[in-house]
């Protein structure tokens, strides 16, 4: 008899697992006739099938449904010591069905991006972070059901010299199959997405003008459609847009759902005709759940049955807003709300928790406790080559389009070419210029690098962003990427020291032969190209393009200091003889001095006069090094820092928390039955004892708790199956 009582629970969850996962859970709030209206025809036209992928789409072009759910979702922060320091989220619960939109809202830090976050797969990793829960897609726990999701973030980035039409052709081509007619895909996508109006507008950015706000944002959403999403995350997709463009974007989001999309966007304070297109709503409150089922009037109903009626011709977000935000004018009125939402926080814990009773079944795995997996890069869907084509395009118009950019690299080359021409102007054969040739061609090495490197960081930070943006979804590899953009940036970054040269020579009168000026050109060249590698590098490491502009100039300045006119080599302490060898500077100067000054004569006025130019070259120690020697090492310098982009680009991937372990849900319900607490409160425990190594003991008594609960579970889900 023991046995059966023990036993009847888990026949019951067998039954309703089956039950629940046909019938959507969660629906003791939910409004399920929208999920029974056929999904209208989809953007995505055509995708691969691949075995054990959730497919996106049915034979007949519309979307499969895909049904995302989540239980006892807790993040937690820790300090040093290991003891929490804030609970982001606690124990959320909930689902996002398909076809419906579902807005995620709350107060600034209630923990809406954190949420959309976890459910994305892409809640940035940390050593300080507990990530506990589970997360099932269509029933499955994430690491058995993979799934493709969108992704919009608050931030748009883009190439911005690209107009929106081949912004999308560019995604389309690297992400879709060959046999997808890409024209036709991107001309729908442009008309769905209401971009036709402005598919030949650059994108622009702070310096061009382009798109608008509203039109980046949809922009956005049409990049991220590519990568076949079966689920749209979209965080404040609001922010900064004014009340139409708003308008505009979250009705694109509503379409999206009604053809067929899950999707989930988490928003600030929405005014009353955005809030009309919400069908799902979850509202949270300094990381709990206030409120999760049907917007709308059922929502305002709950409210009004708890005792909270929202008044008349009020906005409900407003209301929503007032009610869950804690008011920090006085502390009475803290207190009061407080405790106000404590309140309301616990009537809805223990609603969730009599419906989450009756569905223990759900995304049952047979009793093994499953580590949720975050995303894992898709691999790209074509050969090297082809995406070195493509990337080579865009890069080259990225490149040639960007007029102030390129502008001011201009004007800067001809400045200086200017201001040294004048300075150094007609330098004679006399031992002054000697000194004076040492100066120009110090200076020249010096502008070069400098300018190649501050154009390099003040660029790539944000495009490294869009870069492994791009990689996660598997558009493309990082070979041919840095390939393509070496060629293309090239004879653009060959053009600038070729101009500061051609006004520099002949102003200053250096070595005066046609070869010795190409050689001048071609050395500055290569140089300039080491220094754009070595910010790539930076800009691969930098967090921000503020860091990037700190840190690159600042390792400039050592190799500055031994580059050959400061610091003679064979003077440089031990420990730092390396240096000369690694600076850029150093081998652009010195191929620079060979070419100046083999072969030239000076006019000798007294005995230890310097005579010929190879007597000068010995004095700085660079006599014994040929012309080849010094480009050859100019050359490695620049493979040496494009190798460390490529090694610091594959190396420092986008990282995710990851769940830890908690108990299977059929396994939470039992166990919450037999500790005689509710699952929340059992999983709390089981997620700050995960949290601090202090309560090893009270994990262990969980644990064991949970242990005896599934040796039996693993027979009854047997026999579940036999009731069936
Ligand atoms: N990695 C982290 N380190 C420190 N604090 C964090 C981290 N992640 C989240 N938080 C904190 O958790 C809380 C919730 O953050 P989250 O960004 O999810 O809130 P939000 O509701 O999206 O806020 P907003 O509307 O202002 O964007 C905030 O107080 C935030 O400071």
């Amino acid at each position: 008899m023991d046995q059966l009582v023990r036993h009847a629970p888990a026949v019951l969850a067998a039954g309703l697992a089956v039950v629940t996962l046909r019938a959507f859970p969660f629906s003791w709030t939910g409004d399920d006739d929208s999920l029974q209206t056929a999904p209208s025809k989809a953007i995505i036209t055509e995708l691969e099938d691949e075995t054990g992928d959730l497919e996106v789409e049915n034979e007949d072009g519309s979307v499969k449904p895909v049904h995302v759910q989540w239980r006892h979702i807790s993040c937690v922060l820790m300090d040093k010591s290991e003891n929490v320091k804030k609970q982001v989220l606690k124990g959320i619960s909930g689902e996002a069905k398909p076809g419906r939109l579902l807005a995620i809202m709350g107060p600034s830090g209630s923990g809406k991006t954190s949420l959309i976050n976890v459910l994305a797969g892409q809640l940035p990793a940390s050593n300080r972070m507990r990530l506990t829960g589970h997360l099932f897609i269509n029933g499955l726990p994430v690491r058995n059901a993979k799934r493709t999701v969108a992704y919009v973030r608050q931030e748009d980035l883009f190439f911005s010299q690209l107009t929106v039409r081949e912004t999308l052709a560019l995604a389309a081509e690297l992400q879709l199959p060959k046999n997808v007619d890409k024209e036709k895909y991107v001309d729908d996508l442009l008309k769905r997405l209401g971009l036709a109006g402005c598919a030949d507008t650059i994108v622009g950015d702070k310096k061009v003008r382009g798109i608008s706000g509203g039109e980046k944002k949809r922009l956005s959403i049409a990049c991220e459609l590519i990568a076949s999403p079966s689920i749209i995350f979209a965080d404040e997709p609001t922010t900064g847009l004014d009340a139409f463009q708003a308008e505009q974007v979250m009705e694109t989001l509503r379409q999206l759902a009604l053809d067929g999309h899950t999707v989930i966007c988490s928003i600030h304070q929405p005014r009353g005709s955005i809030y009309a297109k919400f069908d799902d709503l979850i509202l949270l409150s300094n990381g709990s759940l206030v409120y999760m089922g049907p917007a709308g009037e059922k929502a305002l109903k709950y409210f009004e049955h708890i005792g909270y009626k929202c008044p008349e011709h009020e906005n409900p977000a407003e209301f929503f807003a007032d009610l869950i935000s804690i008011d920090y004018s006085s502390p009475e009125r803290e207190e009061i709300t407080h405790k106000k939402l404590e309140q309301v926080v616990k009537i809805f814990k223990s609603q969730m928790a009599e419906a989450l009773n009756g569905l223990e079944g759900i995304g049952d795995t047979g009793g093994v406790i499953v580590k949720s997996s975050s995303l894992k890069p898709n691999r790209p869907r074509i050969g090297w080559w082809k995406q070195f084509r493509i990337l080579l395009r865009r890069a080259w118009l990225q490149a040639t389009r960007d007029g102030p950019t390129n502008k001011v690299r201009g004007m800067m080359s001809v400045s200086s070419a200017l201001i040294f021409g004048s300075i150094f102007w007609r330098m004679g054969l006399l031992q002054t210029s000697i000194q004076d040739r040492l100066g120009l061609l110090q200076v020249a090495a010096v502008n070069t690098a400098m300018a190649a490197l501050t154009k390099t960081v003040n660029v790539f930070p944000k495009e490294r962003t869009i870069i492994q943006q791009e990689r996660t979804k598997g558009s493309y590899d990082l070979v041919p990427y840095l390939l393509s953009k070496l060629v293309a940036e090239a004879p653009i970054s060959a053009a600038f020291p070729l101009a500061f040269g051609c006004l520099v020579y002949p102003m200053t009168r250096l070595h005066p032969s046609l070869s010795r000026f190409l050689r001048f050109s071609g050395i500055i060249t290569v140089e300039s190209f080491a220094a754009s590698a070595m910010g790539l590098t930076v800009g691969s490491i930098a967090p921000s393009v503020e860091a990037a502009s700190a840190l690159g100039p600042s390792i400039m300045t050592v190799f500055i200091v031994f580059g050959g006119y400061y610091v003679n080599e064979q003077n440089t302490p031990i420990i730092f003889r390396w240096l000369p060898k690694v600076s850029m500077i150093r081998w652009a100067f010195q191929a620079l001095c060979i070419n100046e000054f083999r072969g030239l004569k000076f006019i000798k006025e007294k005995s230890f006069d310097v005579k010929t130019g190879e007597e000068a070259l010995d004095r700085l120690s660079f006599g014994n090094t040929t012309l080849r020697e010094a480009i050859v090492q100019e050359g490695r310098i620049a493979l040496f820092w494009y190798y460390l982009t490529y090694f610091f680009l594959k190396r420092n991937k986008p990282k995710y928390q990851e769940f830890e372990a908690l108990p299977q849900p059929s396994a939470l319900a039992q166990c919450s039955r037999a500790t005689g607490m509710s699952e929340e409160e059992f999983t709390d425990g089981i997620a700050k004892a995960i949290n601090s190594r202090a309560e090893e003991d009270e994990v262990r008594e969980r644990t064991s708790t949970l242990a005896s609960v599934k040796e039996d579970e693993v027979e009854l889900s047997d026999e579940g199956k036999n009731a069936l």
